[in-house]
């Protein structure tokens, strides 16, 4: 067994973003894993979780501890050139990864401490800097940095940066991974695709397809770690979506925020839609659900509504308590919860691959239902009787619900997906979830704070993010002002008024018209956009996408 040079995944970084064909940069993954798995077979996770910009398993709640301005202040220690200087130039080119390679290129300096730099050694140096806090914090992670930056060559530091960044540019979504690691273990991408399905974890995934088949075959939902949630498109009319369906579940859709519960050893843990662990922040829902259910390992998912009086309250309300740390018995008698329980994925054994009528069935039979739990309010409805989902829909709304749901009797709960197998109806007109890439400071008053938002859309070909629209209204005082104190963290590059931001916040952009654009990547954008608030429940992989944006595109025709 070798140890991986860096040099080597480098080179892959490179070859893979040369070509824009899907298919080499399968290719190219595909003999990468194979020469790994002959070479240095321990390290295939690693090396996965590397090709996808990532240095933290999945289920980890881990966060690299390392900001633009870190970087910055690193490469200046080390080169010698001011870190005023290093800022402009990233005004400049906007690329933080470029602006390393070109300083390491030109740096006139000879070290003597460089050492050839291996997978290994970078993954170790950038992980450790996550658990560094304290007085000194900053001036040790430094230290991890530039021990990676002296032995860098220009290119190594350039994925050295992106990887911090989070943006690896290499242009490979989850879908090119599943098919190079199909190819690369020769095992079909059915059960590939089932697999992370399942386990959403690619890594997991390609060390046991590297180990055999029977191994990724046998991989399946465990309790204690979440898998993705299966999402809903959107129903274009309670007819047309049963009369497609022939026969479905029909459901009270709620309004409040999803939560994954699993029950093993004897210990129950709440993870909401983005696989956050939010168990010290609801502690009456792990009890409810532990009088409501049998104690046997199990995983169930449903929807914690605030409510005032038994009624339903806004959405908000149920954020606050999930966000809350401390103070939270006092926050349990402001804002009650009530749990709606509408599936079950895991029940002594998986379940998640029956349709969704036996496991509605299951349910039944497992939960006893309480002032505090009760199973979500449906209907088995098909064409003959399609009216009983209309019905359904106006007493959900006069209940101060969100809408209904439409869900095909024989589908499987298909992590992480959002197919044709569950729809939602809402008499709302449906808003996007743009994640924030750029910036522009206001005027006046309103100078010291980011007045409009440049928000963009997930192109999940390449999973890069392309820019939709520019909003600004929607924002009051607080949030103006609680926004840009998030934001200016997140900055990466600024000139004069604009800035670029990372990736990371998500807002929920309410408009009245999707229109054509040559000003915007996505070729579109939004007339009257107005932003109704953050999405602080979901991740960046569940910003809205290019994809759904035609789909809104052909509804409004
Ligand atoms: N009975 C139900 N069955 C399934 N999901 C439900 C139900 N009631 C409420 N929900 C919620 O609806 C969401 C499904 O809609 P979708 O996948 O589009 O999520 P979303 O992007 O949050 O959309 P929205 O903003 O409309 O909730 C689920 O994530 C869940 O939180």
């Amino acid at each position: 067994m070798t140890n991986t040079s860096y040099e080597k995944l480098v080179e892959v970084y490179e070859k893979i973003s040369s070509t824009s064909s899907r298919l080499e940069k399968q290719d190219i993954i595909a003999d990468f894993l194979m020469y790994i798995k002959e070479t240095d077979a321990d390290i295939t996770y690693d090396i996965t979780l590397l090709l996808q910009g990532k240095i933290f398993p999945p289920w980890s709640d881990k966060e690299m501890g390392i900001s633009t301005q870190l970087i910055i202040k690193a490469l200046s220690n080390l080169l010698g050139e001011s870190t005023k200087s290093i800022e402009n130039k990233l005004a400049e080119v906007g690329d933080m990864g470029e602006i390393s390679e070109e300083l390491i290129k030109n740096n006139k300096q000879v070290t003597f401490f460089k050492v050839p730099l291996t997978v290994k050694k970078v993954l170790s140096n950038l992980r450790k800097t996550e658990s560094i806090t304290g007085s000194k914090s900053q001036n040790k992670k430094i230290n991890y940095l530039l021990e990676l930056y002296t032995s860098a060559s220009p290119l190594e530091a350039k994925y050295i940066t992106r990887t911090i960044t989070e943006r690896l540019r290499i242009g490979v979504g989850e879908g090119t991974l599943v098919e190079a690691i199909a190819q690369a273990y020769n095992i079909d991408k059915e059960i590939i695709d089932r697999a992370y399905m399942l386990s959403n974890d690619l890594g997991e995934v390609a060390s046991r397809a590297q180990e055999s088949i029977e191994s990724v075959k046998s991989l399946t939902i465990t309790p204690g770690k979440p898998i993705k949630p299966m999402l809903a498109q959107l129903s274009p009319g309670i007819k047309e979506s049963i009369t497609e369906m022939k026969k479905v579940i029909c459901e009270t859709k709620y309004d409040g925020i999803r939560v994954q519960i699993h029950h093993y050893n004897n210990k129950t843990k709440i993870f909401t839609r983005r696989l956050e662990n939010v168990t010290n922040a609801l502690p009456e829902v792990v009890e409810y659900i532990e009088e409501a259910l049998p104690s046997k390992d199990f995983i169930v998912e449903g929807e914690v509504i605030a409510t005032k009086d038994n009624k339903p309250i806004s959405f908000q309300y149920i954020l606050q308590r999930v966000k809350r740390k401390y103070d939270i018995d006092k926050m349990r008698e402001k804002i009650p919860l009530k749990v709606f329980l509408f599936d079950v994925l895991y029940y002594d054994k998986p379940t998640a691959e029956l349709p969704i009528i036996q496991r509605r069935q299951l349910l039944e039979e497992i939960v006893t239902t309480s002032k505090n739990v009760e199973l979500s309010t449906m209907k088995i409805v098909s064409q003959e009787n399609y009216t009983e989902a209309e019905k359904l829909f106006t007493w959900s709304i006069d209940e101060g619900h969100e809408g209904i749901m439409f869900k095909d009797v024989t589908s499987p709960y298909s992590p992480g997906k959002r197919g044709k197998n569950m729809l939602k109806y809402k008499p709302l007109r449906e808003t996007l979830d743009c994640v924030i890439t750029g910036g522009t400071y206001g005027k006046g008053k309103r100078a010291k704070f980011f007045g409009s938002y440049l928000l963009s859309l997930l192109d999940e070909k390449t999973g890069e993010y392309k820019t939709l629209v520019h909003a600004a209204t929607g924002m009051d005082d607080d949030l103006l002002a609680s926004l840009t104190k998030r934001m200016e963290k997140l900055i990466i590059s600024k000139s004069e008024q604009n800035v670029l931001f990372k990736p990371k916040v998500i807002l929920e952009i309410a408009y009245s018209e999707i229109v054509e654009s040559n000003e915007y990547e996505s070729g579109y954008s939004l007339r009257f956009p107005a932003i109704k608030g953050v999405r602080d429940d979901i991740g960046l992989d569940e910003v809205d996408t290019l994809s759904k944006l035609h789909q809104m595109i052909d509804l409004q025709k």
